[in-house]
């Protein structure tokens, strides 16, 4: 049947931020916490064996970037633009396709991120 595999994996971290460019009155120019779920979603044009996109395990340096870098840290102090959802989601794409994607059989569709149960953003790569 004509179709396309995608996998995703989640990982989820706690950190702080604040959104200073956003007026004195808005709750999210205050410092605050969330308990953030980052999505990767991966596609390939063909299965490998024993019919994978790619191994979840493969996605083991996500974890290890994001504990190390993002867990328990002030994304204001990580990121050089606003830590919105939608930068982290893109600053994060940008760092696997530089870091991890060359050394796998699947390429990354797309990052999503959530900082509350009722919200995400995404960053959606262009065809490469
Ligand atoms: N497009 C975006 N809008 C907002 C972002 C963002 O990253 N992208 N971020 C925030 C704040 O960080 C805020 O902490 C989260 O906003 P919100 O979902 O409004 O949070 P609430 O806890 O108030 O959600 P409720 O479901 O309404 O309780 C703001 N906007
Ligand atoms: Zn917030």
């Amino acid at each position: 049947m004509p179709g396309r595999h995608r996998i995703g994996k989640t990982f989820r971290f706690e950190a702080a931020h604040s959104l200073p460019d956003l007026s004195e009155g808005h709750q999210c120019a205050r410092m605050h916490g969330h308990s953030y779920a980052v999505e990767f979603v991966l596609t390939a044009d063909r299965l490998v064996p024993p019919g994978f996109v790619t191994d979840f395990g493969e996605l083991a340096p996500v974890k290890k970037l994001i504990d190390s870098t993002l867990d328990h840290r002030v994304l204001n102090d990580v990121l050089s633009v606003a830590p919105t959802s939608e930068n982290l989601a893109a600053w994060l794409a940008s760092w696997f396709v530089e870091h991890v994607e060359p050394s796998l059989p699947g390429r990354l569709v797309s990052v999503r991120v959530s900082e509350t149960a009722s919200s995400w953003a995404e960053f959606v790569l262009e065809e490469r």
